[in-house]
């Protein structure tokens, strides 16, 4: 196999052939290097396509010399000296050019006079006939060079349309005129553009970086629309293709950071105690008033659930509800995250400006969790922003109006924080307006019975198992257990029960986790009462010799306490644990 196959172009050098021959008076042929003719005129006409190889042997000596031939003596010349027809040679000239591509022979055009006028002509002319001819084989190779290009550009674009159709990104490749020369199905549907878009126009201009960190912000209009996008430009280095557009509608980047902040659990309130009715009912007085909101109460207790019932009831229910758990984010970055932050405001930052949480969840719901344990620094920031409801971006001086309404919680002691000058007294009256305390399980029994009966249901039904009933004895075991962990603890408590349940599908005693074992034994209380310090540091230094201090096995051990990496080091350096 040659590089370069003449036989491709072989019609478009038939045509020159045809012209060549006409202008010269004289027949023209094209050989390939296998010595396969390629175009022919008048008597080789009829045998284009055959192999010349057994003769052909002034071809073959251009291909090898790469040397043109002028041979005035045909049959007599010494290259015909082998040539089976030597004798009866009917040719009256030959003149054989090699067309050149890259310094390779691709091919041989030969110029033969079979008449006399025509050896007159060209002996008076062999100069200009050399010029025109070395035009022409210019050309060949010309139309072979283009040949390989288009059929490139055509793999080429091929290989980028099914590239492109498996991204799940809006991708469009656009011309130098912007018209659009390859869409995928996100694109084309973001757009509302058919899949027979090819050529129609886009344009596109920057809308200023607003909202993502990992693109920027574009217009793009097209058939009288405009969307709002953000994305990536990438210029090509191709004749053909300019640019390629990879974006995502705004409203779904918005949404997938929405989505990556929102870990909340939105379930219901489980609960039939006096105390848990009155919570309900003090959540549907104050779900439509945007006063701040202060949760506190021990971990676990359902704070959260609180603040999350209170948004779906109220009338910001449509709008969005944005957590952020102050104690687990490194106190480096909870600055840029409340406040959002511009192109290049400190070293390290994205060099597009990101969206902060305040602004994320305007006209929705901002959950400060463990407000307790937002640094000082940030807590008069967060005040300025209480008061004067507006949010300014790190590195700019442009303030953004807020329409947000603030639910803060804590389990810390913050009237005890202020008396010790870890908490703003100022700030703590701005965000106790509407106070509420979420009670331990412990001060709530009856709600146990209900939320076990709650957790038994989703847990037998997530692990297919077939619930039947509770051993006498177990329930009361529960009910009079301190509950330390609260909710949480509970709801592991009853996921481990129902992993040890039987196939009878009975819960016994036998299936209690084992640390349970402090009231197990008669059902009571076990009657050395321990700080809720003292059993957290147990818990955690069992789970360290049971999954090691490796950072796998701190994640494990953050998972199995259900609690966050970072409460775990808060924790263990809280406890002075090593
Ligand atoms: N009354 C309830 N009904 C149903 N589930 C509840 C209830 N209270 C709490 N839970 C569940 O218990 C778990 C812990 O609740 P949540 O995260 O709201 O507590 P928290 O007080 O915010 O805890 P922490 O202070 O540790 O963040 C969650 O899975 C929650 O859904």
């Amino acid at each position: 196999m040659h590089r370069y196959d003449l036989t491709k172009i072989s019609d478009e050098i038939q045509d020159y052939a045809e012209a060549v021959s006409k202008i010269a008076n004289a027949e023209v042929e094209v050989v390939d290097v296998d010595l396969r003719r390629i175009a022919g005129t008048g008597y080789y006409k009829d045998k284009i396509g055959r192999d010349m190889s057994s003769k052909g042997y002034v071809y073959k000596h251009v291909i090898e010399s790469k040397n043109l031939a002028v041979i005035t003596n045909p049959g007599e010349n010494e290259l015909c000296l082998n040539c089976p027809d030597a004798d009866n040679c009917v040719e009256t000239f030959e003149v054989s050019t090699p067309i050149l591509l890259d310094d390779e022979v691709i091919g041989v055009l030969g110029l033969i006079g079979l008449n006399d006028l025509s050896r007159e002509l060209l002996d008076k002319n062999l100069d200009n006939y050399l010029d025109f001819i070395n035009q022409i084989t210019n050309f060949i190779s010309t139309m072979m060079i283009n040949y390989y290009r288009e059929e490139d550009t055509a793999s080429y674009m091929e290989a980028l349309k099914t590239t492109v159709s498996y991204l799940s990104e809006a991708v469009l490749v656009l011309d130098i005129d912007d018209k659009i020369r390859i869409s995928n199905k996100s694109a084309e549907s973001q757009l509302g553009l058919d899949e027979n878009c090819q050529g129609m126009k886009i344009n596109h201009s920057p809308a200023g970086d607003k909202v993502a960190a990992d693109g920027s912000e574009y217009y793009i209009d097209v058939n009288g629309h405009r969307k709002y996008v953000v994305g990536n430009i990438l210029g090509m280095e191709n004749p053909k293709l300019n640019k390629i557009l990879i974006f995502d509608g705004i409203k779904k980047v918005k949404s997938d950071l929405y989505d990556l902040t929102s870990t909340f659990d939105t379930g219901s309130i489980i609960g039939s105690s006096k105390e848990t009715k009155q919570l309900l009912d003090q959540i549907k007085l104050i779900s439509n008033s945007n006063s701040t909101i202060l949760i506190t109460g021990e971990s676990g207790t359902g704070k959260e659930l609180i603040a999350t019932s209170i948004w779906k009831s109220g009338d910001r229910a449509n709008n969005r509800f944005i957590s952020i758990n102050c104690a687990a984010i490194p106190e480096t970055l909870l600055e840029s995250e409340l406040f959002g932050y511009t192109k290049g405001a400190f070293t390290g930052a994205d060099s597009r400006g990101k969206i902060g949480k305040f602004e994320l969840a305007n006209s929705g719901i901002i959950f400060l969790d463990e407000i307790g344990d937002m640094p000082i620094h940030l807590q008069s920031k967060i005040l300025r922003v209480l008061e004067n409801r507006v949010v300014t971006r790190l590195g700019s001086n442009k303030e953004i109006p807020l329409n947000v309404k603030v639910i803060a919680a804590t389990n810390k002691d913050l009237t005890k924080m202020i008396r010790d000058g870890k908490f703003r007294e100022d700030l703590y009256y701005r965000l106790n307006v509407i106070p509420i305390e979420a009670l331990p399980l412990r001060k709530r029994k009856e709600d146990i019975i209900d939320l076990t009966q709650f957790f038994i249901k989703r847990y037998s039904n997530l692990f297919n198992k077939k619930y039947v009933k509770m051993e006498p004895g177990v329930l009361d075991t529960l009910m009079d257990y301190w509950w330390p962990g609260n909710v949480r603890e509970l709801e592991n408590a009853v996921e481990f029960m129902i992993n040890m349940m039987g196939p009878d599908g009975i819960l016994t005693k036998e299936t209690l986790p084992k640390d349970f074992a402090l009231s197990r034994n008669d059902g009571k209380i076990d009657s050395n009462i321990r700080t809720l310090a003292e059993l957290e540091k147990m818990e955690i230094n069992k789970a360290l010799n049971k999954y090691g201090r490796s950072t796998d096995g701190k994640k494990r051990i953050a998972e199995t306490l259900n609690i966050g990496v970072a409460t775990l080091y808060r924790k263990m350096k809280q406890y002075e644990i090593e």
